[in-house]
C-alpha cells in the first residue's frame, strides 16, 4: 500500500491537437494531464497548483468514490471552494477499487478546455484480474471545439440561446486532424492530412501477433457520444466503469460521455497489415469527421496505413443498435447484488426548458443553480441560508406526456438539495422526455458521483409501476454512468453509505451548465474534520473570520 505524490500546476497552455493552435488549459505544461497510475489501496496525493490568471480550479477524480474523503471529491460549490489562482490545495484520498478511471476539471465549462487525463487502477499486489492479457493500451476519448470555453458558456447563458453546435474534432489521447483524413487514400473526397505537429500526430497503438491486449477506454467528451471499432477485429467486454462485466464480445461499442470500459482485443488478424481504430459520433447528426487510430502489428512501420477503409459506424440513429449493446451489459458472476427492495424511489424527470426567455434543463421542473458556499461546508456546519432550504420535488405529475414537448415549458432555478438518510436504499428512475422542439428527445449520460449504483432496468416511455416488476435484482451492473435514452427511462439503485454531499448529473457539459443536474446529501453529520482550506468561502469563510 503506497502513498502516490504528484505535484501538478494548471495552467493555460498553446496547444495544437487537431493541427490547429488554440489555448487549452494543461497540467505541467501538457495536454492531456499525466496519467496517474497506481494499485488498488493506495493513496493519492495530488498536490495541486492552480496557475491559471484570473480563475478557480478544481478537479474531479471520476469513479472514485472518496469512501471517508467527501471534500476530496473535486467538485466546485458542491464538495469545495474553487482553487484560486496561485493557490495549492491538496488532494488526498485512497483507490480502493482496481479498474480504469480519469480525472477532469469540475468547475464551469473546464473539461471541455482540455482538463483531464486518465486515472488507472491496477489490482493489489497478490491479487489477479479475472481475465487474462498480455499487454494494455489507452484510449482517453474526447471531442474538441474550436471556440474557447467562455465564448461557449456565454452562449448558453444568453437569451438568445447561442448552442455550442457539435465538435471540430474527436481526439484520441489528446490528438486529432481537423478537416482531412487519415484514411483519404481508401475514402473518397476527403483530403490527406499534412501533419505538421506532433501535437496531433496520428495516434499508433503498437501490438505484437497473437497476444491479447487490455483497451482501457474512457470517455470525457464534451458533448459527444461515440462508437468505437477496429477493423476486421472484435473485441470483448469485461469492465464497466470500475466493475467486472459478464464477458461478452462486441465488433463495436458505444461510449458515453463519463463512461469508461475494458475490452480485450486479439491481435489474430493477417500480421503484414495495420488496422483502423475508428471512432465516430452516435445519438446526434454527426457533423464531426471520425478519428482515426492505427493498430500497428510489429514489425509492420507505424505509419504503414491500412489498406482496408475504416469500420463503417452504425447510423447515428440506430437507437436498436445502441440499446442491444446497453442491455447486454451485465454484472459479472460474484459480484455484489443489490438489496431486494429500497426504502425510497425519487422519480427524475429531464425537460429542456426556458426560464425568463433562457433556455434550460431541469429536473422535476427544477433547474439547478449552484450557490457560492460548498454544500458539505454549509451542511456540516448547519449554516442557514447558503442554499435553497425547499427540498426539491421527489416526482413529477401523473399525466406528463413524455412523447411531446411540455405544454408549459416554463421552469424554476434551485439550488436544492435531496437529503437522504444515511444508510438506506435509495431508487432513482430516470425519466427522459421529449425536448422544446416537438419530436427531439437526446441522449443523456448522467454520472454519480460517491457511489456505485446497480443499473435495474430500461425501458421505453414513461415509466410505471408494472416495469419495478421487470427490474434486474439478479445481475445488474454496478457502474457510476448509465444513459437515458430518447423518451426512454433508466432505473438505478444505490445505498448511502458514503456521508458526503454528492453530484448526480448529465455528463454532458453544457447540459450540466445549464442546469441539468441534482445534489444528493447523506449522512453529512458524519463527516469529520474538512479540510479548512477545502469550505473556507462564501457564508463559511465568513463564518471562519469570526472564529476566535
Ligand atoms: O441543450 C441543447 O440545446 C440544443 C438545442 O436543443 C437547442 O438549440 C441541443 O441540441 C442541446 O442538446
Amino acid at each position: 500500500r503506497k502513498v502516490r505524490h504528484y505535484q501538478w500546476e494548471v495552467g493555460y497552455v498553446f496547444w495544437k491537437p487537431d493541427c490547429q493552435e488554440k489555448v487549452m488549459i494543461g497540467i505541467n505544461g501538457q495536454f492531456p494531464g499525466p496519467t496517474i497510475r497506481a494499485k488498488a489501496g493506495d493513496t493519492i496525493v495530488v498536490e495541486l497548483k492552480n496557475a491559471l490568471h484570473t480563475e478557480g480550479v478544481v478537479i474531479h477524480w471520476h469513479g472514485i468514490r472518496q469512501l471517508g474523503t467527501p471534500w476530496a471529491d473535486g467538485t466546485a460549490s458542491i464538495s469545495q471552494c474553487p482553487i484560486s489562482p496561485e493557490e495549492t490545495f491538496v488532494y488526498r484520498f485512497k483507490v480502493d477499487k482496481p479498474g480504469t478511471y480519469f480525472y477532469h476539471g469540475h468547475y464551469g465549462m473546464q473539461r471541455a478546455a482540455g482538463l483531464y487525463g486518465s486515472l488507472i487502477v491496477d489490482v493489489a499486489d497478490g491479487e489477479r484480474e479475472p481475465f487474462h492479457y498480455d499487454g494494455e493500451l489507452n484510449v482517453l476519448l474526447s471531442d474538441w471545439y474550436h471556440q474557447d470555453i467562455n465564448t461557449q458558456a456565454v452562449g448558453l447563458s444568453s437569451n438568445p440561446f447561442r448552442w455550442i453546435g457539435e465538435p471540430q474534432t474527436l481526439l484520441i489521447n489528446g490528438r486529432g486532424q481537423h478537416g482531412c483524413s487519415l484514411a483519404s487514400h481508401v475514402l473518397e473526397g476527403l483530403s490527406a492530412c499534412e501533419i505538421n505537429s506532433s501535437q496531433c500526430a496520428p495516434v499508433t497503438l503498437p501490438v505484437l501477433p497473437n497476444r491479447t491486449y487490455r483497451l482501457r477506454i474512457a470517455s470525457t467528451t464534451s458533448l459527444a457520444s461515440l462508437n468505437l471499432a477496429v477493423g476486421s477485429h472484435k473485441m470483448v467486454v469485461v469492465e464497466a466503469d470500475g466493475n467486472y462485466v459478464q464477458p461478452f464480445e462486441v465488433k463495436d461499442m458505444d461510449i458515453y460521455s463519463g463512461d469508461s470500459y475494458s475490452v480485450l482485443l486479439t491481435t489474430d488478424q493477417d500480421p503484414s497489415s495495420n488496422y483502423w481504430l475508428s471512432l465516430s459520433v452516435r445519438g446526434r447528426e454527426p457533423k464531426t469527421q471520425p478519428a482515426l487510430a492505427i493498430l500497428n502489428y510489429h514489425p509492420n512501420s507505424a505509419t504503414k496505413l491500412p489498406t482496408a477503409k475504416p469500420p463503417v459506424s452504425p447510423l447515428w440513429n440506430d437507437y436498436a443498435h445502441s440499446k442491444a449493446f446497453t442491455y447486454r451489459i451485465l454484472a459479472l458472476k460474484g459480484t455484489e447484488r443489490p438489496p431486494a427492495s429500497a426504502t425510497r424511489r425519487i422519480a427524475l424527470l429531464n425537460t429542456q426548458n426556458k426560464l425568463n426567455g433562457y433556455t434550460k434543463w431541469s429536473i422535476n421542473n427544477v433547474s439547478l443553480a449552484l450557490p457560492s458556499t460548498p454544500y458539505l461546508g454549509s451542511m456540516k456546519h448547519r449554516l442557514a441560508g447558503a442554499f435553497d432550504a425547499e427540498r426539491p420535488p421527489e416526482s413529477f405529475p401523473g399525466d406528463y406526456d413524455v412523447m411531446r414537448p411540455a405544454t408549459n415549458p416554463n421552469t424554476t432555478q434551485s439550488s436544492g438539495v435531496y437529503v437522504l438518510d444515511f444508510n438506506t436504499t435509495v431508487d432513482v428512475i430516470l425519466q427522459n422526455a421529449n425536448a422544446l422542439s416537438a419530436n427531439v428527445s437526446e441522449i443523456h449520460p448522467w454520472h454519480l458521483h460517491g457511489h456505485d449504483f446497480w443499473v435495474l432496468g430500461y425501458g421505453e416511455g414513461r415509466f410505471t409501476e408494472k416495469d419495478a416488476k421487470g427490474f434486474n435484482l439478479k445481475n445488474p451492473p454496478l457502474r457510476n454512468t448509465a444513459v437515458i435514452f430518447p423518451y426512454g427511462w433508466t432505473a438505478l439503485r444505490f445505498v448511502t453509505d458514503n456521508p458526503g454531499v454528492w453530484a448526480f448529473h448529465c455528463h454532458i457539459e453544457p447540459h450540466l451548465h445549464m442546469g441539468m443536474g441534482v445534489i444528493f446529501a447523506e449522512g453529512v453529520h458524519l463527516v469529520s474534520r474538512i479540510p479548512k482550506e477545502a469550505i473556507a468561502c462564501g457564508m463559511m469563510g465568513k463564518k471562519f473570520m469570526n472564529l476566535p
